[in-house]
C-alpha cells in the first residue's frame, strides 16, 4: 500500500514517480485516499484496458464530474456511460477539418492582439497572455457572430468560470457562498448571451465560417435534429470547460520551452516561412509543419495540462490478475507515464527530435496527453491547430527568452499551469 492525500497534496509529480519506481504492485498500487476504495495504475497497458479495451466496465467518476454533471448536465465531457455515446456522436460534427479550418482566421486575430500587447525588451506575462488567447479564441471560434466586445465580455466570464470551477466542484454546498455565487453569476452571463446569439447562428448554420457551435445547428446533424436552444447553451459552456485551461496550460509551457531554446525557435521560423512566406497562415500550412508539430508534442509529454485522470468501475472487473469491485476508483497519470524512463530516454529533457515527424500514433502507449479510447478528447484537431496559430504568431513577432529568477513551477489542480511564467520578449525587426 503506498501514498496518502498528504503526500499527494505536498508533492504530487514526485509522489507519482516515487509509486512507479517502487516496483510493488504489478504496476496497480493501492491508495488510501478520501477513505473510498483507490488505486493508482502506472503500468500503460493495464491504463490502456481500462481506457480503451474495456472501457465499458469504468465511468468518469469522482467528486469532480458528480458535481459537474449536476452544475452543467450531461454534455459530452460529463456525461455518464451510458448516455455518452449519443453525445459523442451528436458533437462530431463540430470538429469537422472544415470547421476548424475557417477558425483559423479567428485564432490569427486573437493571437495577434495578445502577441501586439507585449512591449519589446520588456516582460512579457505568459500564462496572462495564455488565458486571454484561450478563452477570447474559444468563445470567437465557438460563436463568430459575436462582436469583440461581446467576446472580450464573454471571455472575462469564461475565465471566472473556470478558475472558481474545481473549488466548486469540490466544495461541501453549504461552503463557499461568495464563490458559488460568482460562479452562477459567471455561468448565467454565458449562458444569456450563447442563447441571443444562437438564432442568428443558427440562421447562418450550414456556412462552414458560422463557428463550431453552429454545426450543432444544422439541420441534420449525425445523432438527430438540431440541438435546441437550451442544449446549444449547455454546450457552449461545457466546450469552454473542456478547452480552455488545456489550451492555456499548453500553450504556456510550450512558449516556455521555446524561450529556452533560441535555435529551434529560428528553425520553427524557417519553416514557417518556407510553408507560407509573408502572407497568413492556414491550415493546410500547418499540417506541413513536422518541426512545429513534434516541438508541440514535446510539450505536450513534458507538460500534459490534465496530468491525473480517473475511472469508476461500474461493476466487478478484474485488472492485472486482481478482481475489483463495482465503485474502486483506479487513478493514473499521463504526467506519470510520459516520463517513464524505460519508454522515454531521460524523460527530463525536452527534445522534439524524439517524436517522428507525423508526431505521435496510436502506437504509443505511453502518450495520454489527450486520454485513449471512446473518451479521447473530440477537440485534440482544434486544440493543436490553436496552438500552431499562437506559437507561429508569437514566434513571428518576438523572440522569447527566459525571465531572470527560478524556473516556473506548475500549479496542479485539475490541470497543470505554471505558477508564474515570465518572459523576456524582443520584437523581430522583419515579418519573418
Ligand atoms: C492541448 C489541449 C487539450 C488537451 C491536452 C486535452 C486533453 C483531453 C483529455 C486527456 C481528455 C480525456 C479526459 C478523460 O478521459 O477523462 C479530453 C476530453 C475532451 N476534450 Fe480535450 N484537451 C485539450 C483541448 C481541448 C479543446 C480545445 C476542446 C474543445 C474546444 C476539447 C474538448 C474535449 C472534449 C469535448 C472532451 C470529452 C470527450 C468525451 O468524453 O467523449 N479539448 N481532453
Amino acid at each position: 500500500m503506498v501514498g496518502h492525500a498528504a503526500a499527494l497534496l505536498r508533492d504530487p509529480l514526485a509522489w507519482l514517480a516515487r509509486c512507479a519506481a517502487s516496483g510493488s504492485g504489478e504496476g496497480i498500487h493501492r491508495l488510501r485516499l478520501w477513505g473510498r476504495p483507490s488505486y493508482l495504475v502506472t503500468d500503460a497497458d493495464l491504463v490502456h484496458e481500462v481506457l480503451a479495451g474495456r472501457a465499458g466496465d469504468f465511468d468518469k467518476g469522482g467528486q469532480f464530474y458528480r458535481n459537474a454533471r449536476e452544475i452543467f448536465g450531461d454534455t459530452l465531457v460529463t456525461a455518464s456511460a451510458g448516455k455518452h455515446p449519443h453525445q459523442r456522436r451528436r458533437m462530431r460534427p463540430v470538429f469537422r477539418r472544415a470547421r476548424i479550418a475557417a477558425a483559423v482566421p479567428a485564432m490569427r486575430l486573437e493571437a495577434g492582439r495578445v502577441a501586439d500587447s507585449w512591449t519589446s525588451g520588456g516582460e512579457a506575462d505568459i500564462v496572462r497572455g495564455s488565458v486571454l488567447y484561450a478563452h477570447r479564441t474559444a468563445v470567437r471560434t465557438l460563436l463568430p457572430v459575436l462582436s469583440t466586445v461581446e467576446v472580450d465580455r464573454l471571455a472575462t466570464a469564461s475565465a471566472r468560470l473556470i478558475e472558481d470551477l474545481f473549488l466548486r466542484t469540490v466544495l461541501p454546498p453549504q461552503a463557499g457562498a461568495l464563490l458559488r455565487r460568482r460562479f452562477d453569476t459567471s455561468l448565467r452571463t454565458l449562458r444569456e448571451a450563447c442563447g441571443a446569439a444562437v438564432p442568428e447562428a443558427r440562421a447562418r448554420a450550414a456556412d462552414e465560417r458560422s463557428g463550431l457551435l453552429a454545426a450543432l445547428l444544422e439541420t441534420s446533424p449525425q445523432g438527430g435534429g438540431p440541438a435546441s436552444d437550451e442544449e446549444a447553451r449547455d454546450h457552449f459552456v461545457s466546450l469552454l470547460m473542456a478547452g480552455t485551461e488545456t489550451s492555456v496550460s499548453a500553450l504556456a509551457w510550450q512558449l516556455h520551452h521555446l524561450s529556452r531554446d533560441l535555435p529551434l525557435q529560428h528553425r520553427i521560423r524557417d519553416e514557417l516561412h518556407a510553408v507560407a512566406g509573408e502572407r497568413p497562415v492556414t491550415l493546410a500550412d500547418l499540417e506541413r509543419m513536422p518541426l512545429l508539430r513534434r516541438a508541440t508534442a514535446e510539450t505536450l509529454r513534458c507538460r500534459p495540462p490534465l496530468w491525473m485522470l480517473l475511472r469508476t468501475s461500474v461493476r466487478e472487473v478484474r485488472l492485472g490478475g486482481y478482481r475489483f469491485p463495482a465503485g474502486t476508483d483506479f487513478y493514473f497519470s499521463p504526467h506519470q507515464l510520459q516520463h517513464a524512463p524505460d519508454v522515454f530516454a531521460e524523460p527530463g529533457s525536452f527534445c522534439p527530435e524524439r517524436w517522428p515527424e507525423r508526431g505521435p500514433s496510436a502506437r504509443d502507449r505511453s502518450f495520454l496527453a489527450f486520454g485513449a479510447g471512446p473518451r479521447r478528447c473530440l477537440g485534440d484537431q482544434f486544440a493543436l491547430t490553436s496552438l500552431a496559430v499562437a506559437t507561429s504568431t508569437v514566434l513571428t513577432r518576438w523572440t522569447l527568452t527566459p525571465a531572470a529568477g527560478r524556473a516556473p513551477r506548475a500549479r496542479l489542480r485539475t490541470m497543470q499551469v505554471p505558477h508564474a511564467l515570465r518572459l523576456r520578449v524582443e520584437r523581430r525587426h522583419s515579418g519573418l
